[in-house]
């Protein structure tokens, strides 16, 4: 190979170090270097004082002597040279068979052997270069393909699992691990995009290990192991090897589980962040103790932006998913409530109860405050709940209503929580629950006092840390969600029967806004009165403009039970009848003196005259409950002398405005 001008003028522009402890011998290099037109960036005798040197000023190359002065030697340097990706020429008269095995283990880009000559150096030299050169271009064509593979492999169709293997696969070539953990950590799609590792069984084989299987694996409980998984500590990139890694491992319990398990040695470690305050890690691990070197860090680190945006596109991919498919069930449950429920735009009086109950919703209803409201069947807590929503900042996304007495029994966990596909017989397609459904906005617990006591814990979990489990569902899902609950019971009296936690209650009773009955407020009775009756005159498209005295006067009297709820039927049971424009009621109503009942009943569509089979039954049920000393549920409970569910019994004593406990 000849020396060409052209080359000679880049080379001359290049800086070499040059490490060697015979004078002479680092003088003469200096003249013929200088000559050519390098320029020498120093002369270092000793390896300390070459790396003070290199890291004053990267040489493009350096010129390295074997044996020097003090204990380190040219190799060991070359080893340092090699991780910062620095070439290097041995020179050196050094040419036994054990010192050359151990020089090409470094890698060098060539060897001068001592004594020399001034052309051995320049050729040496220029070949040194050309061939580093090229190193680095297929270097980087390497990684460009590398990179290209890694975002192709994570942005596929193929399951998660499948994607990630493919991940470790590529990795394997360029650093080299036996076992192997990626994927998302603590971020709210942790689900999704879950973590898991592999561990390396032969050439290219490998088992996939998720949290589940380590579990199983270590025998370790899954408390025990979130307790280990508390302990780890926040990591940056980092290389351990050997000692390092032994002493990490005194600090992070898990990671010396992992190791032990799988007797490792050394660990590599590159958490990338999310954009949705997530972390992805790639955490290698390998059974030999010294393996992991500088530059497969600086691999990472060169791969760390594309990785990072693949991972950030997968995870806004993920978000509008969910999104779109919250939007999708919010309209289906939106055209549903349009067809079942009432119109909700006005709510109608001006009695200091009620004006108080104004005042306490426009003080919670801005903050984000848990509200809890009490009142009689009937009295208008929907509507309430409904006000709170539509005066907070979350009035533009949905009010999600929950009837906790409505639900299925077996089907209730997943109505709140959502299930994952085939996590139950019958579960054939992913679904969202009620919570998932109100995240941005609200969901309001309606009779949140019949929630069964065995689901409470899970609200309560939902209250305190504001994340769902789905069914068979592999991680929690985190939420932002309103809550609003309403009851007619008397929560007290529930937690002293056992039927209700007292965690939850003071979980929910943050802020309680009791509503009153309607006879603790007769100033609102007419108005409310002659509003029901101008909604169904238009919605009857007759002319009714009045109410009789005669009736005005029953109602005054009246104690409502069934609150403004019976006002409102009562007045369309009139209005359907009424032949002139002032309408008189259809069925006389019982005043509070001669009424049967000493407490108010719940729904009662027409409580104004106890039929005589109502009567039979109300007797019945409340001679049953004399018997069981008033005890519903269990043996020799109410519900099993009259044969009927507990629920069932519930429901029509609720009805029949029987009370529970005397
Ligand atoms: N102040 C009010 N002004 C106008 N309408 C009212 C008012 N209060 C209640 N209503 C109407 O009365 C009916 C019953 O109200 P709502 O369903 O909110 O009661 P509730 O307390 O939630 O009943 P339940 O305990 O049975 O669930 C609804 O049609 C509601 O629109």
């Amino acid at each position: 190979m000849s020396i060409n001008t052209t080359n000679q003028i880049q080379l001359s522009q290049q800086t070499i170090l040059i490490v060697e402890d015979e004078f002479a011998v680092a003088n003469d290099l200096r003249q013929i270097l200088e000559k050519a037109g390098y320029r020498v960036s120093g002369i270092a005798f000793t390896v300390a004082k070459a790396i003070e040197l290199k890291n004053q000023q990267k040489p493009d190359l350096v010129l390295l002597d074997i044996l020097l002065k003090g204990e380190q030697t040219g190799i060991d340097l070359a080893k340092i040279l090699g991780e910062d990706n620095i070439p290097f020429v041995y020179v050196s008269a050094n040419t036994n068979s054990s010192i050359l095995e151990e020089v090409k283990t470094t890698q060098p880009y060539g060897f001068i052997i001592k004594p020399f000559r001034e052309k051995d150096v320049l050729v040496a030299l220029e070949i040194a270069h050309y061939r580093h050169a090229h190193s680095i271009e297929v270097r980087i064509r390497q990684e460009q393909a590398l990179q290209i593979a890694l975002t192709d492999a994570l942005s596929g169709n193929a399951p998660w699992e499948q994607r990630l293997l493919k991940v470790a696969r590529l990795f394997q070539p360029y650093i080299p691990f036996d076992y192997f953990i990626i994927g998302l950590e603590k971020d709210q799609f942790v689900d999704a995009y879950r973590s898991c590792s592999f561990f390396r069984l032969g050439k290219d084989e490998y088992q996939t290990i998720w949290t589940e299987n380590f579990l199983q694996m270590t025998g370790l409980t899954t408390e025990k192991y979130q307790a280990l998984r508390e302990k780890i500590p926040d990591s940056t990139e980092v290389i351990l090897n050997g000692d390092e890694f032994e002493e990490v491992c005194h600090r992070d319990p898990l990671k010396k589980l992992i190791a032990e398990t799988f007797s490792l040695q050394s660990n590599l470690v590159m958490p990338h962040n999310t954009a949705t305050n997530g972390t992805f890690f790639l955490c290698f691990f390998s059974r030999q103790p010294n393996i992991y070197l500088k530059e497969h860090l600086h691999l990472l680190e060169r791969l760390r932006p594309s990785l990072t945006l693949t991972v950030d596109r997968l995870m806004a991919f993920d978000q509008i998913q969910r999104l779109s498919e919250q939007l999708d069930q919010e309209n289906k449950y939106l055209l549903e409530e349009v067809k079942t429920s009432a119109n909700f735009e006005e709510i109608i009086g001006e009695s200091s109860a009620l004006v108080n109950v104004f005042k306490s919703i426009s003080q919670v209803a801005p903050t984000d405050y848990t509200v809890l409201i009490l009142g009689e069947t009937g009295t208008g807590k929907e509507l309430i709940a409904r006000a709170v929503h539509n005066r907070s900042s979350r009035k533009g996304k949905a009010l999600i209503k929950v009837n906790c007495a409505a639900l299925p029994p077996q089907l209730i966990e997943s109505e709140l929580f959502g299930h994952e596909k085939g996590s139950f017989t019958g579960a054939t397609e992913k679904r969202i629950g009620k919570f998932e459904l109100a995240h941005g906005g609200t969901i309001f617990l309606d009779e949140i006092g019949e929630l069964p006591l065995e689901l409470q814990p899970k609200l309560l979990r939902v209250l305190q840390e504001r994340e769902i489990e789905r069914v068979g569902g592999k991680g929690p899902i985190s939420l932002d969600v309103r809550i609003i609950a309403a009851t007619n019971r008397n929560l007290h009296a529930e937690i002293s029967a056992g039927r209700f936690r007292s965690d939850l209650f003071y979980r929910l009773n943050v802020f309680p806004i009791k509503i009153p009955a309607l006879r603790e407020r007769s100033e609102d009775l007419m108005p409310l009165a002659i509003h029901f009756l101008k909604k169904v005159s238009k919605k009857l498209g007759k002319n009714l403009t009045g109410i009789s005295d005669s009736s005005k006067q029953q109602m005054l009297n009246y104690h409502w039970p069934g609150n403004i709820r019976e006002l409102e039927h009562l007045l369309e049971r009139a209005a359907i009848m009424a032949t002139s424009p002032e309408i008189s009621l259809v069925e006389p109503l019982i005043p509070v003196s001669s009424s049967t009942s000493d407490q108010p009943a719940s729904e009662s569509p027409s409580p104004q005259i106890v039929k005589p089979h109502i009567k039979a039954e109300k007797d019945n049920i409340i001679q049953a409950l004399k018997i069981s000393n008033f005890r519903i549920r269990g043996k020799g409970g109410a519900a099993e002398l009259l044969d009927v569910k507990p629920t069932t019994l519930e429901a029509k004593m609720a009805r029949l405005g029987i009370q529970r406990e005397r």
